[in-house]
């Protein structure tokens, strides 16, 4: 026997003795097989699931869901915008570049050409945005596509939504520009120019619930309703029907008497500058004007109020005063206008350092009185 025969024999062996898998055991293979196949099926389903589901929350705009608000077509008021979720006072809503300024005091040139040569530097886009703003007050008989009709159609448009833009002038910000009117207790954003920032801003007032509209005010409504809904019918064709105006008959009435008693204190308060009523006095009218606007539900421009109690505090040298009121002022400015706001900061600055208010001991020193009524 060679040695060849002999390992082949022995290879022969071998490959008799590999153990062929039992039944079981092909079952078991099988099975792995399958519920690889079955991880990777629902791996690609929930994938697909992931990507349709992006897909479509980017056609519906994912920034309005995560943002507080959107714009919708509201019944008898165009367009308007209402909160997506609740949003608490003081919060940020909106800040906002101007698509263009024009100045307040035009001399030289009619404010129709004017408006049409700022939009004539903007994009197609931005111009598309200005155009889709609605208008009141466009006069009629005018031929379309006449240089007179663009003229008097710019117009409208600018005097329906342009709002001031501090030292610069009065813009147009096409998103803040879908803020419906509500007179007094009804308003419930404010917006305001940051100098520093070239922006506006818009913040809550007070909490807004889901599905709430957001509305600013237009104008001063510290005045009876009569007179309010004809400057508005005036100025930008509506008639408010706001939750204020349309409160019957009694009721209107107790707040039109309220309004405008906010109104003629604030006049009275005024007075100081003339050496009428004496820093007491100036700060028991503000006391007053700020029970009222409590009564009536009224909290706008407390910030300023307050800052204008401190001018009065600091002018007579009372430095618990300046404190008190700064500290209410900082509290209100930090709702209506941003914590960041330049108004908010200086009236931090001054909570700790009275006597440095530029009118510091302008007057004859008094004690004047602290806030009576905080809210
Ligand atoms: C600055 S725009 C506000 C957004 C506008 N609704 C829109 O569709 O773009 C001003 C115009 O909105 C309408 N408007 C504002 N407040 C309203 C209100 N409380 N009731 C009815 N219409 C109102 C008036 O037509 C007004 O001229």
């Amino acid at each position: 026997m060679t040695e060849n025969t002999t390992r082949k024999r022995k290879s022969d062996r071998s490959v008799r003795n590999i153990k062929q898998p039992s039944e079981k055991q092909r079952i078991l293979a099988k099975k792995s097989v399958r519920d690889h196949f079955a991880i990777i099926a629902v791996a690609l389903i929930a994938t697909l699931l992931a990507y349709v589901y992006r897909t479509y929350f980017a056609i519906q705009d994912i920034p309005l869901v995560r943002e507080a608000f959107e714009v919708r077509n509201l019944l008898g008021k165009g367009k308007g915008i209402v909160a997506l979720r609740n949003i608490q006072r003081g919060e940020l809503l909106l800040k906002e570049k101007p698509l263009f300024v024009v100045p307040s005091a035009i001399s030289h040139t009619s404010p129709g050409a004017l408006i049409l040569s700022s939009l004539a530097r903007l994009t197609h886009s931005q111009r598309q945005s200005f155009y889709n703003l609605s208008y009141v007050h466009l006069p009629e008989n005018l031929e379309p596509d006449t240089p007179q009709y663009n003229d008097e159609l710019a117009l409208a448009i600018f005097q329906t939504n342009a709002v001031s833009a501090g030292s610069d002038g009065v813009g147009i910000f096409p998103r803040m520009a879908r803020l419906n009117h509500g007179c007094s207790k009804a308003f419930n954003v404010v917006y305001s120019w940051r100098e520093n920032e070239r922006a506006i801003v818009v913040h809550a007032l007070k909490d807004i619930k889901q599905g709430q509209e957001l509305l600013t005010t237009y104008t001063d409504t510290k005045r009876p309703r009569s007179e309010r809904r004809q400057l508005l019918e005036a100025h930008y064709g509506f008639t408010c029907q706001c939750s204020v105006c349309s409160l019957l008959e009694a009721e209107s009435r107790k707040s039109d008497e309220r309004l405008s008693k906010m109104a003629t204190l604030y006049s009275q308060f005024k007075s100081w500058a003339e050496g009428a009523i004496t820093g007491r006095e100036a700060i028991d009218i503000v006391n007053k004007i700020w029970q009222v606007g409590e009564e009536e539900g009224y909290h706008s421009e407390r910030g300023q109020l307050a800052a204008d109690a401190v001018y009065i505090a600091a002018s007579h040298s009372d430095g618990d005063a300046v404190r008190a009121w700064a500290q209410l002022s900082h509290q209100w400015y930090s709702l209506e206008l941003g914590l960041d706001s330049e108004q908010a900061q200086a009236m931090a600055g001054l909570r700790q350092h009275p006597e440095q208010h530029g009118r510091w001991g302008a007057h004859r020193p008094e004690l004047v009185g602290g806030p009576i009524l905080v809210q």
